[in-house]
Formats: C-alpha cells, sequence, structure tokens
C-alpha cells in the first residue's frame, strides 16, 4: 500500500537560522525530508554549512540577503537569530515552521518520538478558540468537545494563525531566571494546546514555532537584533505581541502547547544577560503599551495593521530610547521588502529578484 503523502508536503516551509552544520537535521529526517528547507545562515557567509544528504533546500547567507533586498538588507538582523525571519520572507508556501539547530525529537510520556511537524500542522488546520475559554483546552481533539455553557454560537471558533510549541529539557527561560536556576530542567510534558485569549499577550518563543504565512506573514519581523542594535533575544517577542494585537483586530487565534521538542543546549547566560539587559527594563514599558495598543477599523490587512503599528511605535515608545525610532522605520522596510518580494495583483510583474538563493539542493 503506498505511503500516505506527508501533510502540506508541498505547501509548508520549514525555515532553520543557523551558524553551524546542520547534523540536528539527521535525528529529524523521519519527519522533516519530505518538505523544503529554508537555511538562513547568520555569520560569517563564507562559512561553509554541511547539510545531511537527501534534504531539499535553500540556504541564503548574508551576501544572498544583501544581494536580494538591497538597501532594505538593513532590516535583517546579523548576528542574530532573528536572521531567521527572512526565511519566512522569500518562502513561497502557505505554511511555516521554524525551529532551531539545537532541538531535537522529544519523546512524549509513553516513549514515542513526537513528530512535533505534524502537530504544529493539525494545530494550524483545525480552529482557535480566542472569543470565549474552553475549559477542557482545545475542543476539536480527539476525545475532548466544547464545554456545556460554551456558547454554540461559537463554537465553529476562529482561524489559527500561529502554532506555538515548548520544549523539554533546556527551558527558555531569560538570563537572569537562568542564572538562578543552573539546573532547572523542564520535565513535565502538559498533554495540552489551548488558544491564548483574545486580549491577552504572551511570550513568544521562536525555537519550535509554526504560522499560517497567508494569514500572519508580514506581521512575523523578528524586528532589529544582534549586530549593531542595543538588544538581543527579544526578537521572537516583539513580533509574537506584534503579531497578537493584529491577531486579535483581524479575529485570528493563536494555540500554545503541544508540540514539545527537546532543547538539547543552554546558551551562556551572561552572554545572555547583556543582550537582554536594555529588554528586561523597556518590556515594562512595552508590553503597557501593546496591552493598549488599537488599531483602526480600516485596517484590514496584516499590511496595515503592521504600518499602523510602526506609526505608534515611533510616537510612543521612543521616548524610552531613539532605538524605537530605528525599529519603526525599520518595520516599515520589512513592510516594503516582503511587498517586493510577494507581490499580489497589479505589481506581480515587478518581481524580478537578481537570481535565486547561493546554495539548493534538490
Ligand atoms: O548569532 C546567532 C546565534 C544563533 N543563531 C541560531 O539561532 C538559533 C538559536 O540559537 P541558540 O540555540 O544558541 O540560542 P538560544 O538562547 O537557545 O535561543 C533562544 O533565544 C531565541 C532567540 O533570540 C531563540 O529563538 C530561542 O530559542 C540556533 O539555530 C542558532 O544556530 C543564529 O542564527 N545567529
Ligand atoms: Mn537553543
Amino acid at each position: 500500500m503506498a505511503a500516505a503523502t506527508p501533510l502540506l508536503k508541498d505547501e509548508l516551509d520549514i525555515v532553520i537560522p543557523t551558524i553551524r552544520n546542520l547534523d540536528f537535521l539527521e535525528m529529524w529526517r523521519p519527519f522533516f525530508q519530505p518538505y523544503h528547507l529554508i537555511i538562513v545562515q547568520d555569520g560569517d557567509p563564507s562559512k561553509i554549512i554541511k547539510v545531511p544528504e537527501g534534504f531539499d533546500y535553500e540556504l541564503y547567507n548574508r551576501n544572498d540577503i544583501n544581494r536580494i533586498l538591497g538597501p532594505k538588507a538593513s532590516c535583517i538582523s546579523f548576528k542574530d537569530s532573528a536572521c531567521r525571519c527572512f526565511g519566512y520572507m522569500v518562502s513561497k508556501k502557505k505554511y511555516i515552521y521554524t525551529i532551531d539547530d539545537d532541538c531535537f525529537v522529544a519523546k512524549d510520556p509513553s516513549g514515542k518520538d513526537i513528530n512535533a511537524l505534524e502537530q504544529h500542522i493539525k494545530n494550524l488546520l483545525c480552529p482557535s478558540t480566542p472569543h470565549f475559554f474552553n475549559t477542557l483546552y482545545d475542543p476539536y481533539r480527539d476525545g475532548a468537545d466544547f464545554v456545556r455553557g460554551y456558547p454554540f454560537s461559537m463554537r465553529e471558533g476562529a482561524p489559527t494563525a500561529v502554532s506555538h510549541g515548548l520544549w523539554l529539557n533546556i527551558p527558555d527561560y531569560d538570563a537572569p531566571t537562568q542564572l538562578v536556576k543552573p539546573h532547572e530542567r523542564n520535565t513535565r510534558y502538559v498533554d495540552a494546546v489551548m488558544t491564548i485569549p483574545k486580549g491577552t499577550l504572551f511570550p513568544m518563543c521562536g525555537m519550535n514555532l509554526a504560522f499560517d504565512r497567508d494569514l500572519i506573514g508580514p506581521a512575523m519581523y523578528f524586528g532589529l537584533m544582534g549586530d549593531g542594535q542595543p538588544i538581543g533575544r527579544y526578537d521572537d517577542m516583539w513580533a509574537g505581541w506584534c503579531t497578537k494585537v493584529i491577531c486579535d483586530h483581524l479575529g485570528l487565534g493563536i494555540k500554545t502547547g503541544l508540540p514539545y521538542i527537546w532543547h538539547s543546549k543552554a546558551s551562556n547566560p551572561f552572554v545572555n544577560l547583556k543582550k537582554e539587559y536594555n529588554g528586561i527594563f523597556w518590556q515594562e514599558e512595552i508590553i503597557p503599551f501593546f496591552q493598549a495598543a488599537t488599531l483602526s477599523k480600516e485596517c484590514t490587512t496584516v499590511q496595515q495593521c503592521y504600518l499602523e503599528l510602526s506609526k505608534q511605535v515611533k510616537e510612543k515608545l521612543s521616548k524610552i530610547d531613539p532605538y524605537f525610532t530605528k525599529l519603526g522605520d525599520a518595520m516599515v522596510t520589512w513592510i516594503e521588502a516582503w511587498d517586493e518580494l510577494n507581490p499580489t495583483g497589479d505589481n506581480l510583474a515587478k518581481l524580478s529578484i537578481a537570481d535565486g538563493p547561493a546554495k539548493t539542493k534538490k
């Protein structure tokens, strides 16, 4: 009997930011091999990244990013995993899964390998419930449903834009927490997927993340981080806060919980503290900004929402630090670059990327 075609095989790209050889793919081969990979090589572009045989991929290094985006490449971070968002921009697929190269296949309590990609796809393909919390968690999962008192008029749910997975072993802690709890490991496997309620922000981690690129792609800008910037390790957080405000405005859902991956390596907490330092103070003002952010009803596309948000960032956050003026401008550049690489309607003909990625493997 012919093997089943993997779910969304030709509709999903796997985006991996990296500074090292991608041996970790060997463990993911059973789950990832059928899919196309977009590898975003950070750091020194002259370094050769080895990719195991048998994977279909395209690889972009900094020279490629500069060649493809020209001056707009300034919005893509350098020497920070935030560079991964370039992969979202160049993809032509409806769905994206992004994973760090120190994340491996985890096992569920029965000892079975977890196909994280398959669970993310299930999360994305069924609705979310941002407008009314279901106390039995995801009502669309086998063995669950809406509980008594859940309005029948709301049981269709909302389209799911983001699936936020979690991590066993090394938890995604900030540097201060990691410094005081260096040996803490996450051993708790919680068998739940839940929708983050409308009006509630959350700390989005880019380590094990999937999203519907058609629904929310332009909001997944990972900001200006790393080299030359006063902040790092707030790339995914920034994208998550912008994305949640826009999802709430557009009536889209974000889920968190399963699947788990095995996060194998803790990065250096002292290095991380230097990267996070400003963010730890700034977020005390950034969060109230996003909590209060509203978008006008004329904003009906992600791009329109994002551009309106960028104006508010410059108006209301620049008092914290001039960095937010730069970030607000970079948010505009990101949208311009996104629309240039992803033309719709009459500007389709304008597309002329000099040539494709430096390296591809079919
Ligand atoms: O300069 C860099 C450093 C790393 N990368 C690639 O990015 C990911 C994450 O790197 P790493 O696992 O070393 O970092 P963590 O602290 O565990 O990552 C957490 O911080 C978040 C980002 O700020 C990240 O999403 C979290 O998982 C790896 O694939 C590295 O190869 C890079 O591209 N450039
Ligand atoms: Mn890591």
